[in-house]
């Protein structure tokens, strides 16, 4: 059988990794394994949906000619015959949409275990996930620290180590936090810090005066003459083995003076460790603190960041007491475990899979068909700093006995883009191998030029490819920072291209909305200074303003209405929506002002077409047809983390190192490490550009700066190979391209939106409010009173923030209005309920609401929230009705449930 059941693939950008695992996903469904035996995991949610896409498109295009290469590969893997495949397509098709998939980002999935038996460890299942502002986080611990007295020992702690380092204090705990489980036992030990301190002080003034009575000049003295042993101890001076071997001291350096010398090395060398002890004991007192009141304050609100799901799933998979039952109820799911971007699995990530991947091996031999595949490439290896760990690859395989097998053909770009990258890499990449191109790719283009001003370039050569008919949804802008990006956007919009903006940022970070919240702030309190931002936005000085309609009695939502329509600010801008959102929750502006400085709102994109901006971490895995990629617009950060952590080789941390300046000339093994860490970092900005370069289809250009480039390390010099030429849209792609549904923005905030016709025009709160509505039927398990309590509680969690609360209360009336609503529970009666069921079909993904399934027949509802579009949404619906219908097989009938204030109407399609 060529399916092999236990390999790994390492190989390099665009060699077909994530399409394999599709084709090994689709084959295991051909050769009768169940969707929800399998576990697929890809990196990020995007990567998650598109294979999914990726799935049900081929299952039902298996016969086009475009999908020959993944049909063929299927026929291999599977040894059935196409004729086979195709007649086996329906039932598979059939029984992937019926059944759960597992196609998930682990994240997800560790979240599904997790709120598969969170009240094992005290934690309600209705918990959400989502990020939470730094700003919350801190007053919570800051809480915490103050409510057992220990500030203190926190103020003690900045102020013995005379670390600025630490006032960033809270950050260390966080990263404890990520790692918790990995971190190592801290030793208990007598820290006499001033002991130590005073033998070094009188070694010093032992050595000032040999120094002094050899005949040494003053400045030799002087390098001796410190005021803390800090200072003494960061000296140059130290980093040889005797000090005759500076020059200064050639001359001097009798016996007592180099045995003075030796001794106040190793004194010094005791009195770091004597320090790293004591922080580390002060930081490790601190961190009970910490993680006491972040676990109380995931549990009590029910909102978890990512960090806290990892921490509570390992609580929950190593020191539950029900986990046999776990694994057990886990093992009778996962038969199958496909893994993506294997590279950047972090050790903790890992932990938390590994009792699946060693039941999946432990159960082999026996009859049971079982498998274990992951792919990666260690030259795109982004995340060693969060705990990604590239040596798992390896390590993985040589354990259970994983077979890897290189891929070396390039299926993704054109020639040049292929052969100009093996260029850049293979002289500068240890162990890099150059890649084939596949036969038949395009010539494709590739462009390094030079440039003082970055974002103007970039938009310059954007407007170029779109005159020359590239599609706008083609361009993607790759970027270093999230901050870049927002530079790049405004640049983008002023000169009326659109983007889609990438980011993590939230809206008080965007310069030209924090100029906006400073002008309100300016006009309340009066000082200038805070009106300047704005000003220079719309190019005016104060003196040319008339804000005289301004009073203070004005809410804040009237004053940023009235700014943006002044100062035509608005160039369709979503995060103005956003903020006059915000603005509206607020009656006074000082308030809102404050609670917008502290808020973590997220940026909006502007629509749903437009030239892509990400950042180059955002972009892996991912592809483009024309890629810009820009140098880095800020400077590069060095390194200047306070802890170093090093990992033994099972992948726990065994050693946490306190850095201080010339620790290197008293330790070895710090030198060593610390080398190390220099190296790894260099190969991580290498795996950066490698990534970054190695997106594009048809045409890269790239935009470095002439000096201080991250571009230097591949010696990137400044070249054109090829021609830029429009790639041809396959009439597949023509097909599905969908029909412009770009967002014009005609109204927004206070104004009275005033629509009689079927014109789709954006009502920002209409469609918040019908999300959250949509996000509660969701969540709500069943159509009865108890669920809905539940449910209400995830939709606080969710939209808390944003929504009224009369729009709150109203949520919950419409909803309880439905299930109380007779004819609808009768509906339900005898039916298999489905909820948010995705559907592809002609090309497009979908999600229906309702999906209700009887013996013979199906029933497709979507919920809407107001009868303003109504035959839009009946066209939607009988779409629907036709993809279900074709799919199943069945007589499919269409509903729409209207969700009104006063009433439930519903109405049918038939
Ligand atoms: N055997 C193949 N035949 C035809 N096309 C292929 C084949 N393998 C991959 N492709 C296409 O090549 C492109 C790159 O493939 P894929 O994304 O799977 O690469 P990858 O190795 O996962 O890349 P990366 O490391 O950048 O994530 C995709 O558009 C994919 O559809």
């Amino acid at each position: 059988m060529s399916f092999k059941p236990f390999l790994a693939y390492s190989a390099s950008a665009g060699s077909g990794k994530t399409f394999a695992l599709s084709v090994r996903y689709i084959s295991l469904l051909f050769m009768g394994e169940s969707p929800s035996a399998i576990l697929a995991a890809t990196f990020t949610n995007k990567a998650a949906a598109e294979m999914r896409q990726r799935v049900v498109d081929s299952l039902r295009g298996l016969a086009d000619k475009n999908n020959e290469a993944f049909t063929d590969a299927i026929c291999v893997q599977t040894e059935l015959s196409r004729e086979e495949l195709l007649r086996k397509q329906p039932e598979v098709l059939a029984r992937f949409l019926a059944s759960s998939s597992y196609i998930v980002t682990l994240d997800s999935f560790f979240s599904s275990i997790l709120r598969s038996a969170s009240l094992e460890i005290g934690l309600e299942p209705d918990f959400v996930t989502k990020e939470q502002g730094e700003d919350a986080l801190e007053k919570h611990f800051l809480e915490e620290v103050q409510a057992q007295g220990v500030l203190s020992n926190l103020v003690k702690l900045a102020m013995d180590i005379e670390d600025k380092r630490f006032m960033k204090i809270f950050d260390l705990m966080q990263n404890f936090y990520k790692v918790d489980p990995l971190l190592p036992k801290q030793e208990e030990g007598t820290l006499a810090l001033a002991r130590q301190e005073e033998a070094c002080e009188s070694l010093r003034v032992k050595m000032i005066k040999a120094l002094s009575d050899a005949g040494a000049p003053a400045r030799c003295m002087k390098q001796f003459d410190t005021t803390s042993i800090k200072e003494l101890f960061g000296k140059s001076l130290f980093e040889k083995e005797t000090l005759g071997e500076h020059t200064w001291f050639k001359k001097v350096a009798n016996d007592e003076i180099e045995g003075l010398y030796a001794f106040l090395k190793k004194e010094l060398a005791h009195w770091s460790k004597v320090k790293e002890a004591i922080v580390l004991d002060n930081l490790f007192k601190i961190y009970d603190y910490y993680k006491n009141a972040t676990i109380m304050s995931a549990k009590i609100s029910g909102v978890l960041t990512f960090d806290d799901l990892t921490y509570f799933t390992y609580r929950l998979l190593h020191e539950s007491l029900s986990k046999e039952f776990l694994y057990f109820k886990i093992d009778s799911k996962f038969k199958h475990i496909l893994l993506d971007e294997f590279q950047d699995t972090s050790t903790l990530q890992f932990l938390l899979l590994k009792p699946l991947i060693d039941e999946i091996f432990s159960g082999y031999g026996q009859s049971e068909f079982k498998s274990f595949f992951y792919v990666g490439d260690t030259k795109q290896s982004l995340y060693r700093f969060r705990g990604g760990v590239e040596e798992l690859f390896d390590k993985v395989a040589q354990n259970y006995g994983v077979e890897i097998l290189p891929m070396d053909t390039n299926y993704r770009s054109s020639r040049n883009v292929v052969e100009q990258v093996n260029r850049w890499f293979e002289t500068t990449m240890e162990g890099y191998t150059a890649q084939k191109s596949r036969p038949g790719a395009s010539e494709g283009y590739v462009e390094v030029l030079e440039s003082e001003v970055l974002i103007e370039d970039a938009v310059t050569h954007a407007k170029k490819l779109l005159q020359m008919g590239v599609d706008i949804d083609e361009i993607a802008f790759l970027v270093h920072t999230n901050k870049d990006g927002q530079s790049l956007q405004e640049a983008c919009e002023h000169e009326g291209i659109h983007t889609l903006l990438k980011t993590s940022s939230s809206l008080k970070n965007m310069p030209k909305i924090a100029a906006l919240v400073a002008m309100c702030e300016y006009l309340f309190f009066g000082e200038k200074i805070d009106a300047q931002a704005m000003m220079l936005k719309v190019g005016k000085t104060l003196e040319e303003v008339d804000v005289s309609w301004f009073s203070a009695f004005m809410s804040p939502l009237q004053v940023t209405d009235r700014l943006v329509r002044e100062f035509g600010y608005f160039d369709e801008d979503m995060n103005i929506l956003k903020l006059l959102e915000f603005a509206s929750a607020f009656s006074d502006i000082p308030t809102f002002v404050e609670e917008f400085k502290s808020s973590s709102i997220a940026v909006a994109s502007n629509s749903v077409h437009g030239a892509k901006i990400m950042t180059v971490h955002g972009s892996k895995g991912l592809e483009f047809e024309y890629v810009i990629l820009l140098d880095k617009l800020t400077r590069k950060n060095s390194d200047k983390s306070a802890l170093i952590y090093h990992y033994n080789d099972n992948l726990y941390i065994d050693k946490i190192l306190y850095r201080t300046k010339g620790r290197e000339n008293f330790d070895e093994a710090y030198a060593q490490i610390m080398e190390e860490r220099k190296a790894s970092a260099i190969k991580d900005s290498k795996n950066v550009l490698y990534v970054a370069l190695t997106r594009a289809v048809e045409g890269l250009i790239v935009i470095r700066k002439p000096k201080d480039s991250v571009f230097d390390e591949i010696g990137m010099q400044t070249m054109c190979i090829g021609t830029l030429k429009v790639h041809e849209i396959s009439s597949r792609e023509a097909f599905t391209k969908h029909e412009d549904t770009s967002v014009v923005i005609s109204n927004y905030g206070t104004q009275e939106v005033n629509s009689a016709d079927e014109e789709e025009e954006k009502d920002y709160e209409a469609i918040l409010f019908g999300t959250a509505l949509h996000y509660t039927l969701e969540m709500l398990g069943s159509f009865d009173e108890k669920s809905l309590e539940l449910a209400i509680l995830s939709l606080k969690n969710r939209y808390g923030q944003q929504l009224t609360d009369p729009s709150m209360a109203q949520i919950e009336n419409r909803i309880r209005n439905l299930i109380d609503h007779q004819a609808f529970q009768q509906i339900l009666d005898g039916a298999k309920v489905r909820k948010e069921q995705s559907l592809s079909f002609e090309g497009e993904l979908k999600q229906i609401d309702l999906l209700l399934e009887y013996e013979d027949h199906c029933v497709v509802i979507d919920y809407k929230s107001s009868k303003k579009y109504a035959l839009k949404h009946e066209n939607q619906v009988r779409y629907y009705q036709k993809a279900i219908a074709n799919i199943t097989g069945k007589r499919t009938e269409g509903m729409i449930l209207y969700l009104l204030e006063e009433e439930i109407e519903i109405k049918n399609l038939n």
